[in-house]
């Protein structure tokens, strides 16, 4: 039996990424890997990425957010995942900005001038290797070397990697379907040089300020955006001068926009987040056949 069952949900999205947030505020109801697993398959409750609020842990902040995949598995960033918690606190709170906690750290979001948007600072990428983490040591890795198979052997382009609270490997291509993501992209989330696994992008630079993205989210698959990842392609973009710090991510749900401010490094990314539907969770929604 679930200790999520009864608790308050929202069905959201981020430019079409999936997301739930469920609100464990004021309990001691803990989302698990199975809970995770069972609200992600088709249903009222579908998802990408569930958010799961708790009742802050630092001050000054509105809530501590555990972050889990469809698959099951934990990690400390979800770009449009955050975008919408923070939309949703802004509106109960009536508030133009909001200041979150995850295991990766704080994350300062503010409502952006059009109604819906808002901006997160995801805080600085890290570049190191051992940060990523890779399981070799690189000493530059805006392009590292990886053994391919066949499937993705037309990814000829060594990837930059970086890690934005996630790990990412964006691979440069002159056309998004070069491979097909479907089959090369669990291949490399799994690749052996990612220990932890890693979110797998195909990124067209088509101007100085501007580049189209397709992601294969780790634990997630195919989705219509990443915000993360969207976060990583820019910064990655920008290091290998493909790219200004400004820039327009166009993912397949729509475009955000990712500054990489000088000066402190960090990443400001703006986009939607849209209410979808909100109830409490109810048994039937954890059974095999939801
Ligand atoms: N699949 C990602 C987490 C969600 C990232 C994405 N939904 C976003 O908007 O940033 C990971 O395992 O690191």
């Amino acid at each position: 039996m679930s200790s999520l069952i009864d608790r308050p949900f929202a069905k959201m999205n981020g430019l079409g990424n999936e997301i739930l947030v469920v609100d464990l505020r004021g309990s001691s109801a803990r989302a698990s890997a199975a809970d995770a697993q069972a609200l992600a398959r088709r249903g009222e409750t579908h998802f990408d990425q569930l958010m799961a609020i708790h009742d802050p842990k630092t001050p000054g902040t509105a809530a501590f957010m555990r972050i889990l995949n469809a698959d099951g598995s934990e990690v400390s960033a979800c770009g449009n995942g955050t975008r919408c918690v923070a939309w949703g606190l802004m509106e109960e709170a009536g508030a133009r900005e909001v200041m979150l906690e995850t295991a990766a750290g704080l994350l300062e979001c503010t409502a952006g001038e059009a109604p819906g948007q808002v901006t997160v600072d995801m805080g600085a990428p890290k570049f190191g290797w051992a940060d990523i983490p890779l399981a070799e040591e690189f000493a530059d890795t805006r392009a590292i070397e990886l053994q391919l198979g066949p499937i993705e052997a037309p990814l000829i382009h060594s990837p930059s990697v970086v890690n934005v609270g996630n790990p990412h490997a964006i691979f440069w291509v002159d056309d998004l379907d070069v491979v097909d993501l479907r089959r090369a992209g669990p291949l490399l989330e799994n690749h052996p040089l990612f220990p932890e696994r890693a979110n797998i992008s195909l990124a067209k630079v088509t101007s100085k300020s501007a580049i189209t993205l397709k992601v294969w989210e780790r634990g997630a698959g195919l989705t219509l955006a990443c915000g993360t990842a969207a976060c990583a392609a820019a910064v990655s973009a920008a290091r290998t001068r493909r790219t200004g710090r400004d820039v327009v991510v166009t993912l397949p749900g729509g475009p955000l926009r990712i500054v990489w401010r000088e000066g402190d490094d960090h990443i400001l990314m703006t986009g939607p987040a849209e209410f979808e539907h909100d109830g409490r969770l109810t048994a039937e929604m954890f059974s095999a056949a939801a």
